[in-house]
């Protein structure tokens, strides 16, 4: 029965949490992604023009899934691909002894330049794994019968280190109760339904909610159209600037708190979050923690809301749930 912790550092303005993953013998930082399904890795095969400044995977030690190859692109149009090797994963102690190893042949160019990723890992569900022509389990379903239980818990922190549990729930992480939404597995997402939302501007249309998903891997907090437009409408000084693709508001700012009702719950996102980064260095405009969803077909609870919780992905049971707590 198979437990174990491991870090999840911030990298700047929190853009991604990274956490070290051995793999065969080499030890690499990789981006825990609960929104997609492939592990992935910068790797010896990878153009040294790619790969510079990464930690490289050495197929090496591993056995070559024969014909296995994989490809894949993200929504904001960065992509790898590469073939497949079966090698020993080892997260906080979870050992997974043939785990799927996506070794990169090539990356598009925001790999390249996040030289402290050296890929990802991913924990959507395993039929979004995108490794042709047989898709391979992500490192939880892979060690999922193995766990004391089988469940996986995110404990993200604004500009400070946080953890993933596997295998066990730590009640030191969070206060009050946890509160548990069905999970709609159909698009391979740890899909939810949300049920309104309060704060801001015009209160943000509270009482409406939608289809969201839980992803550690997105940085920001995407809401519907409407919702942004009204959290943003009392905040001074923010804009929704085409030219950013996004809201900013300026860095002096301190906007009001956000509410998600989720399952009867109310959870709050302090203002501070949703002062997200400036622009560029020095700039005194920032841009916003929450956008607008629009074109994506659902919300995302990206890493803006999840480090105001502490969630628990729980696959336990006859089906899916999610677990929403207080920090
Ligand atoms: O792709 C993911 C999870 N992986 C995020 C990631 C990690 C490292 C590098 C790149 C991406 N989540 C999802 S589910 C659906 C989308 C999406 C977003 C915008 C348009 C269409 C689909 C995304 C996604 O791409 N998230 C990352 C992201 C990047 C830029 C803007 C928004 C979201």
């Amino acid at each position: 029965c198979q437990t174990g912790e491991v870090a999840a550092d911030p990298q700047l303005y929190d853009q991604s949490y990274l956490s070290p993953v051995t793999i065969g013998n080499s030890e690499l930082m990789l981006d825990f992604d609960t929104g997609s399904a492939d592990l992935w890795c910068f790797s010896t095969e990878s153009p040294a023009v790619q790969s510079a400044g990464h930690g490289l995977y050495n197929p090496s030690t591993g056995t070559e899934l024969d014909g296995a190859f994989w490809d894949i692109t993200y929504g904001d149009q960065s992509a790898a691909s590469g073939n497949v090797f079966a090698d020993k994963v080892v997260v906080g102690g979870v050992t997974a002894t043939k785990q799927a190893i996506e070794a990169a042949t090539s990356v598009s160019y925001e790999f390249t330049e996040d030289v402290a990723s050296d890929g990802l890992l991913g924990l959507a569900f395993s039929s979004i794994n995108t490794i042709l022509p047989q898709p391979q389990t992500t490192f939880f379903d892979t060690v999922r019968n193995t766990l004391a239980k089988a469940v996986f818990t995110v404990d993200l922190k604004k500009g400070a280190a946080g953890s993933y549990t596997f295998g066990y729930i730590d009640s030191s992480k969070y206060s009050g109760a946890i509160t548990y939404v069905p999970v709609n597995t159909a698009n391979g997402f740890w899909q939810f339904t949300a049920d309104g939302y309060s704060g801001g501007g015009n209160n943000a249309s509270t009482g409406r909610g939608g289809v969201a998903i839980a992803d550690t891997g997105t940085s920001l907090l995407y809401l519907p159209a409407s919702v942004a437009k009204g959290y943003y409408s009392g905040v001074q000084g923010a804009s929704f600037d085409f030219r950013q693709g996004g809201y900013t508001l300026p860095c002096s700012a301190t906007p009001p708190d956000f509410n998600v009702a989720i399952g009867g719950k109310t959870f709050t996102v302090p203002g501070s979050y949703i002062n997200y980064a400036p622009l560029r260095a020095g700039s005194s405009t920032c841009f916003g923690g929450i956008q607008a969803d629009s074109g994506i077909g659902f919300s995302i609870f990206g890493d803006v809301f999840l480090k105001a919780v502490y969630a628990i992905f729980d696959d336990s049971g006859s089906s899916p749930k999610l677990g929403f707590a207080a920090q």
